[in-house]
C-alpha cells in the first residue's frame, strides 16, 4: 500500500481541514454552506413559532412592569427567527452561512440580556422566570447540531460565553461563586459541542474525500475536477482571466504494466501524482482523469503559462524512476496536450480540443508536449 507522507496528510487528509475550511474545495463549502443553511432554516422557524408561543404564559404568570418588556422582547425575537427561517439563496456560499450562524446567535442573545435586565428590574421570582436562566445552556447545546470548523465551533460557543458574561455582569454578579459555577457547566458543554461539531465535521470531509477524490493517487476523480472546472471557467468568464488545460498520459504504460507489474504500473501512477502536486501550485486543480492519464486545470493561466508548465512536468517526469517490485528501476515519460479555453468555449469542446492535442503529442513520437488550436 502507498506510504502518505505526513506533510501530504496534512494537505490532503482532514486534520488541518478540521481546524479551518481555508483548504476547504469551493464544492465542499458550497455542500457544508447548503447543510448549515438548511438547518438554521428550520431551527429558526422552530424557535419562533415556540418564541411567539410562550406569550400566553408570560401574560399569566409575569407581573408588570416586567411582562409588557418580556412580551415585546418575545414578539421581537420571534419574528426575527421567522424572517431568518425565510431569508433564502440560490446559491449557498460559506460567508452567507456564517452569516446565518451569527444571527441565529445572536437573536437569542439580545433575547437573553434583555430578558435578564427586564427580570432584574422586577422582584417578583415567579417560578417561569427561572427557564429564562436556561437560555445559554440551550443555545450553546443547539450549536451542536452544525458541522463546524474548530475556528467557526469556538467562535460561536464563545460568542454564547459572552452573552452569558454581560448577562451577569448587567446583573453585578460576575464575581460570585455561583456565576463562576455556571460558566463551569456552559465551558464543559462548549467542549462536547465542539466534539460533536468535530466529529461531524470529519464524517463529511470524508465522505465527500470518499466520493471526490481517486483512490490510488488522492487527485480529483473526474466527475469532481469537471464539477470544479465548470465553477472555475464560470469564475474566469467573470473576471476575465483565461483558462488553460493540460492533458497528460503516461507513455507505453501497457508496456510497463506487462513487463513489471500490475503494482508497479500503481506505484508508477502515485509516483506521476507526486509529481504534479511537488511542481503545481494550489490553485491548480490536479485529477486522475482515467486509466493513465491525468488532467490538470488552470485557472488564471494563458497557453503560454501553461505550455510552460506542461515542459517543467514533463521535464521532471522524464528523470524519475520508480522501484518495481524487483528492485528493477522503472523510469517513464508522458505526453501532453495542451489548451486554452475560449471565451464562450464550453468545458466539453475545450477537453475535446485538448485531446486532439494529446493525440497529436502521441503521433509526434511521445515525451512531447503539444498545442491545440484554437478552432481544433
Ligand atoms: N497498473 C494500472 N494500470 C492501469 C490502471 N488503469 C489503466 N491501466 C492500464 O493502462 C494501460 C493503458 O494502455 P494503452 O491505452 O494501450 O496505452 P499505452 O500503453 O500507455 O500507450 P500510449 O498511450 O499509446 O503511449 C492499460 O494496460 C490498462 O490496463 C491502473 O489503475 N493501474
Amino acid at each position: 500500500m502507498q506510504r502518505i507522507h505526513p506533510r501530504e496528510w496534512l494537505r490532503y487528509g482532514s486534520l488541518a481541514d478540521l481546524f479551518t475550511a481555508r483548504n476547504h474545495s469551493p464544492d465542499f463549502n458550497g455542500a457544508r454552506a447548503e447543510r448549515i443553511a438548511l438547518r438554521i432554516e428550520v431551527l429558526s422557524l422552530v424557535a419562533g413559532l415556540l418564541t411567539l408561543a410562550w406569550i400566553p404564559l408570560d401574560l399569566l404568570f409575569l407581573a408588570e412592569p416586567g411582562r409588557t418588556g418580556i412580551v415585546s422582547l418575545r414578539v421581537g425575537a420571534g419574528l426575527a427567527f421567522l424572517l431568518l427561517a425565510g431569508w433564502r439563496h440560490r446559491r449557498h456560499d460559506l460567508f452567507r452561512a456564517r452569516l446565518r450562524l451569527a444571527l441565529f446567535i445572536l437573536i437569542p442573545a439580545a433575547f437573553y440580556v434583555g430578558a435578564r435586565l427586564v427580570l432584574a428590574a422586577d422582584d417578583s421570582d415567579t417560578g417561569i422566570v427561572v427557564g429564562y436562566y436556561f437560555l445559554p445552556y440551550l443555545m450553546v447545546t443547539i450549536l451542536a447540531i452544525f458541522p463546524l470548523t474548530l475556528v467557526e465551533g469556538i467562535a460561536g460557543v464563545a460568542a454564547v460565553g459572552a452573552t452569558l458574561a454581560l448577562a451577569e455582569v448587567e446583573a453585578g454578579a460576575i464575581t460570585e461563586l455561583t456565576t463562576l459555577a455556571e460558566f463551569w457547566l456552559l465551558a464543559l458543554l462548549a467542549a462536547i459541542v465542539v466534539w460533536v461539531q468535530q466529529s461531524q465535521l470529519y464524517m463529511l470531509l470524508r465522505l465527500y474525500r470518499e466520493a471526490t477524490r481517486d483512490a490510488l493517487t488522492g487527485l480529483f476523480n473526474r466527475r469532481a475536477l469537471l464539477a470544479e472546472m465548470e465553477r472555475a471557467r464560470l469564475d474566469c468568464r467573470r473576471t476575465g482571466e483565461p483558462l488553460s488545460v493540460l492533458l497528460f498520459d503516461l507513455d507505453l504504460f501497457k508496456r510497463i504494466n506487462d513487463t513489471h507489474g500490475h503494482l508497479t504500473g500503481d506505484a508508477v501512477l502515485a509516483d506521476f501524482a507526486g509529481v504534479l502536486r511537488g511542481v503545481c501550485q494550489r490553485e491548480c486543480l490536479l485529477s486522475r482523469y482515467g486509466g493513465e492519464e491525468f488532467l490538470v486545470a488552470l485557472p488564471g493561466r494563458d497557453a503560454g503559462a501553461a505550455r510552460v508548465l506542461a515542459e517543467t512536468i514533463r521535464a521532471e517526469t522524464r528523470g524519475r524512476e520508480v522501484r518495481a517490485e524487483d528492485g528493477t528501476p522503472v523510469s517513464y515519460t508522458v505526453s501532453v496536450g495542451v489548451a486554452q479555453g475560449g471565451e464562450e468555449e464550453a468545458v466539453g469542446a475545450l477537453l475535446s480540443r485538448v485531446d486532439q492535442a494529446l493525440y497529436q503529442a502521441k503521433e509526434g513520437g511521445r515525451d512531447l508536449v503539444a498545442e491545440a488550436t484554437v478552432d481544433g
